[in-house]
């Protein structure tokens, strides 16, 4: 039994995929807050920006297998006979790895998906994703050593760089943090944040600059 919070075809909005079309899975759950704005202040990861409670949202719901869960995944992808699009599934949540078990990555696989998954690092990566994006929170163990896309929010004063310049990743990303409280007036990027990730890029040219250009351009 898979518990999916909601299922969504948009385009990926951050990384080295941005701009890229995919399916998001948004599993439910998560092993660093319950979710509940009351634990948020004494929570591993306090910064959240996402609902991932429950599976009331769109394409949500409960899938009784592997099968189930990756027909629905398939049936948001375009009905396009186009050999160069691949398509690809973007597992997140909450935290997938709670959940994304070998019998769902094989269907996936086997339904004709690339598999990307985004986590918090704090589980190890199964065999057979595709492409993986590991963002740290706060004084949590990171126990990832290698992935595809090391992706830091950026300030957390309990994760900083340098505690995870070990990490071998293809890409090193700083994401200005986000208010999660924010409303539409407030400013997206032109602020303290963003401002710090910039300086800390130009001092340490490996990490770049990482934007949720979803939020910019306001798609899901
Ligand atoms: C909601 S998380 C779900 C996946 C996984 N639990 C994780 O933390 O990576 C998806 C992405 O959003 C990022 N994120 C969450 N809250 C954010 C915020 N307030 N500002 C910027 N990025 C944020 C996370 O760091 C992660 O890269
Ligand atoms: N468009 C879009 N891109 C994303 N990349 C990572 C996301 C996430 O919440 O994991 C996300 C998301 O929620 N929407
Ligand atoms: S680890 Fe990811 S899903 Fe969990 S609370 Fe933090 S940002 Fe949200
Ligand atoms: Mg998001």
């Amino acid at each position: 039994m898979y518990s999916v919070k909601e299922m969504f075809y948009t385009l990926q909005g951050e990384g080295a995929n941005a701009g890229r079309p995919a399916v998001f899975c948004r599993f439910s759950g998560c092993n660093l807050w319950s979710g509940l704005e009351k634990d948020r202040a004494t929570a591993a990861c306090t910064f959240c920006d996402t609902d991932f409670r429950g599976t009331d949202g769109d394409g949500g719901g409960k899938f009784a297998n592997a099968e189930a869960l990756a027909e629905a995944v398939a049936a948001l992808w375009p009905r396009v006979i186009d050999s160069q699009a691949k398509p690809l599934v973007v597992c997140t949540g909450g935290e997938p790895l709670l959940q994304l078990d070998q019998p769902a990555i094989d269907a996936l696989h086997q339904a004709g998906f690339e598999i990307a998954i985004e986590t918090n690092g704090t589980l190890p990566i199964p065999e057979g994703i595709d492409w993986s994006v590991v963002s740290p929170k706060g004084l949590a163990e990171v126990v990832v050593t290698r992935c595809d896309e090391l992706k830091l929010v950026y300030p957390q004063p309990e994760a900083t760089p340098e505690r995870f310049a070990h990490i071998q990743a293809r890409h090193y990303y700083l994401s200005p943090m986000v208010n999660p409280h924010r409303d539409d007036t407030d400013p997206l990027y032109q602020n303290p944040e963003t401002r710090e990730a910039i300086n800390y890029c130009l001092q340490h040219p490996r990490w770049r600059l990482n934007l949720q250009t979803h939020k910019i351009v306001n798609i899901a």
